[in-house]
């Protein structure tokens, strides 16, 4: 069993700052789970262009208020807690935080993040190293 306090996790090499996000890594590749789990809080006016071409993510918004848009339709989704979304066709997208108001949201990848990723210039995280004898796990991805 893996038991893990966010609150420590936002003192250690668990967290990552970038550009409008901080994101707590509760659950990375080497825990073995298949995905990763992250605490990920949207700063306040934040606008992220995004495209995970190399994972698939699910967001369930925990407190704050904002809007998703997929940049494949032009729709618009509102943000709020209760909300959730997952990206299964990698979907580019454009999420924002409201004026004043910072999300805080649970993240899962599939396949899971190894460490410390953060968006490169086309808004994906970079497709992950194969696993070596040391990190692969006995669950497969799912
Ligand atoms: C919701 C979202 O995609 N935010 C960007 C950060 C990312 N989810 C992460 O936690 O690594």
């Amino acid at each position: 069993m893996i038991v893990r306090d966010l609150a420590e996790a936002n003192k250690n090499e668990r967290r990552v700052d970038s550009e409008g996000w901080t994101s707590v890594r509760l659950l990375l590749r080497e825990d073995n789970m298949g995905f990763s789990f992250h605490i990920t809080t949207i700063h306040k006016d934040a606008e992220l262009e995004m495209e995970y071409k190399n994972h698939l993510e699910s967001v369930y918004c925990m407190t704050g208020e904002g809007s998703i848009e997929d940049l494949a339709t032009g729709e618009v989704h509102q943000i709020r807690p209760g909300i959730m979304y997952a990206l299964d066709k990698h979907d580019r997208h454009i999420l924002r935080a409201d004026k004043g108001s910072e999300m805080v949201m649970a993240c899962v990848f599939n396949p899971p993040v190894v460490g410390n990723e953060v968006h490169g210039p086309d808004g994906a995280y970079p497709a992950a190293e194969p696993e070596t004898a040391d990190t692969a796990g006995a669950v497969p991805p799912i």
